[in-house]
């Protein structure tokens, strides 16, 4: 289609908002209709997109997509050989050139609002994480452009700061904060409380932060490939880059201290021995012991669901699911998993990194196995003695295995941390449920001082009383 590329940008954005609307308010209304409504409204800062914030998701009609690869396939591989490979932009590119805020306008539309409420009223976090994962693609083609293909490769973190205290418009805004030329780009990304006559937001109003890693593939090979290096100017932007170098060291650190390659250090054996040996004099073990504490074994905290992959699930490279499906779903069985488990209505506080292994194609089945990975009891003000919350750190194995169940691949592990308003314990009670505690242990040692300081009592009954879940 001719037409400049901001005019295709705009275009994609409006078949975007399309299939977006027609997800939330099902297929009655038209997609004129749906359109009309333009739900999102871009800020004066990203005037590309005059009808709608996100650009198109998918770029195909399943059906056409579906038709495309039958007769790719039935042309046998030559065909697609012949494709020229693509071009990637490398030019050097500035922070401010993949910057883009827009509003949600959840306290203006009622009906909007229907698909980020929960029953209780409260905002459906799992709903914003998955626009978040969709803004941060967004912002990765904003630095690359769209010869590549670009997928989410972790959620390095999530954090909810501030809780709401009422449901208000939100301002959704990120940039690319670090990129050398190699394949992958740190995202930084903030949701707040919409700003009113563009003021800049205040770090009370300020709901979540978070970064995403997204890596850009030869669309043929599925390959990483360069993306263009950041140009760094301002004294602000050297320290984000600087930021998101250490991001980068700690990303790369931590893949390598897997408990599959590493021993627990002396600390930890200790630790998990006198835990053991307490189990075994307190015969913590037997079922009648456990029932009549706050402990739980591990195993009994587990959680299981297993879905079909559904191409309105995709991504815009067609044959694998959106990232920000899978961020959805891991975190609802999370939260389903903590409330089991304490029999209370647990309150996120973060998603620690997590990964996205491998992609998981459409059509596929996808399992999820959440289970109730370590617990803390949380300090109150005054760092003594125990408050009544508890923080309770879930782990959620994903894996994909094809309907004939012919093959098995694991997709990623996702680590949610929740407060609960009571005193519950979990138990490991054998080998792998120990690595399974320390690896959750380390995890929540390297929270970021930060969270850390937000895991007191009073901040734990503030949250209970805000609008997100
Ligand atoms: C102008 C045009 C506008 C167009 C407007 C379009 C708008 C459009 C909007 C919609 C946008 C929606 C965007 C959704 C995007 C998905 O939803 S994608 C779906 C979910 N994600 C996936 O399926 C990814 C699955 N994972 C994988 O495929 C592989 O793990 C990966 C990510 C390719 C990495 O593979 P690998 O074998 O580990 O590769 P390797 O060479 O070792 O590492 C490659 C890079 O990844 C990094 N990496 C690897 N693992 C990790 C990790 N765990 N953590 C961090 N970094 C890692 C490495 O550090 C390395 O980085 P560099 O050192 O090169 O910088």
């Amino acid at each position: 289609m001719p037409g400049t590329a901001q005019e295709k940008l705009a275009r994609s954005a409006c078949q975007f908002l399309a299939s977006r609307l027609l997800y939330w308010q099902g297929s009655h209304t038209t997609t004129r209709q749906l359109l009309a409504k333009r739900h999102f409204h871009a800020t004066p800062t990203a005037s590309v997109f005059t009808a709608a914030w996100i650009p198109s998701r998918v770029k195909t009609p399943w059906v056409d997509a579906l038709a495309q690869s039958r007769d790719e396939q039935a042309r046998g591989k030559s065909a697609a050989g012949q494709q020229l490979p693509p071009k990637p932009d490398l030019t050097p590119k500035r922070m401010s050139d993949s910057y883009f805020s827009a509003i949600l306008p959840l306290a203006q539309d009622k009906w909007l609002l229907d698909s980020y409420l929960n029953a209780s009223g409260r905002i459906r976090l799992g709903t914003l994480f998955m626009d978040l994962d969709t803004l941060a693609g967004v912002i990765a083609y904003r630095h690359t452009g769209d010869s590549v293909t670009t997928v989410t490769a972790a959620a390095d973190r999530i954090t909810l700061l501030n809780p709401l205290k009422e449901i208000c418009d939100l301002e959704l805004s990120g940039q690319v904060t670090y990129a050398t030329g190699r394949s992958s780009m740190e995202i930084s990304l903030q949701v707040a409380k919409a700003p009113v006559n563009g003021e800049k937001v205040k770090s009370e109003d300020l709901l979540i932060t978070c970064a995403f890693t997204m890596v850009s593939l030869d669309p043929a090979t599925k390959k990483p490939i360069p993306v263009a290096p950041l140009v760094v100017e301002t004294e602000e932007e050297k320290r984000l880059f600087q930021k998101g170098e250490e991001n980068y060291n700690a990303k790369k650190a931590l893949r390598k201290k897997s408990f599959l390659s590493q021993t627990p250090d002396e600390s930890e054996s200790n630790l998990i021995h006198s835990m053991w040996s307490k189990q075994i004099l307190s015969k913590m073990t037997s079922t009648a012991a456990i029932e009549n504490s706050d402990a739980r074994t591990m195993s009994s905290t587990v959680l299981k669901s297993a879905m079909i992959m559904q191409p309105e699930d995709r991504n815009r490279h067609n044959f694998m699911i959106f990232g920000g499906f899978l961020l959805q779903k891991t975190f609802e069985l999370a939260f389903c998993c903590a409330a089991s488990f304490s029999h209370s209505r647990p309150t996120f506080v973060a998603l620690d990194p997590s990964t996205f292994e491998n992609s998981v194609p459409v059509g596929s089945v996808l399992y999820m196995n959440s289970l109730v990975a370590y617990t803390e009891p949380l300090l109150h003000e005054d760092g003594k003695g125990n408050s009544k919350y508890t923080k309770v750190h879930v782990r959620v194995d994903t894996r994909v295995r094809d309907v004939e169940h012919a093959t098995r691949k694991s997709t990623g592990s996702f680590h949610y941390s929740f407060i609960v308003p009571n005193k519950v314990q979990v138990m490991p009670t054998h080998y792998t449920e120990y690595m399974m505690w320390l690896d959750a242990r380390r995890r929540a040692q390297e929270l970021d001082p930060i969270i850390a300081s937000r895991f007191t009592e009073d901040a734990a009954s503030a949250r209970m009383d805000g609008v997100t879940e």
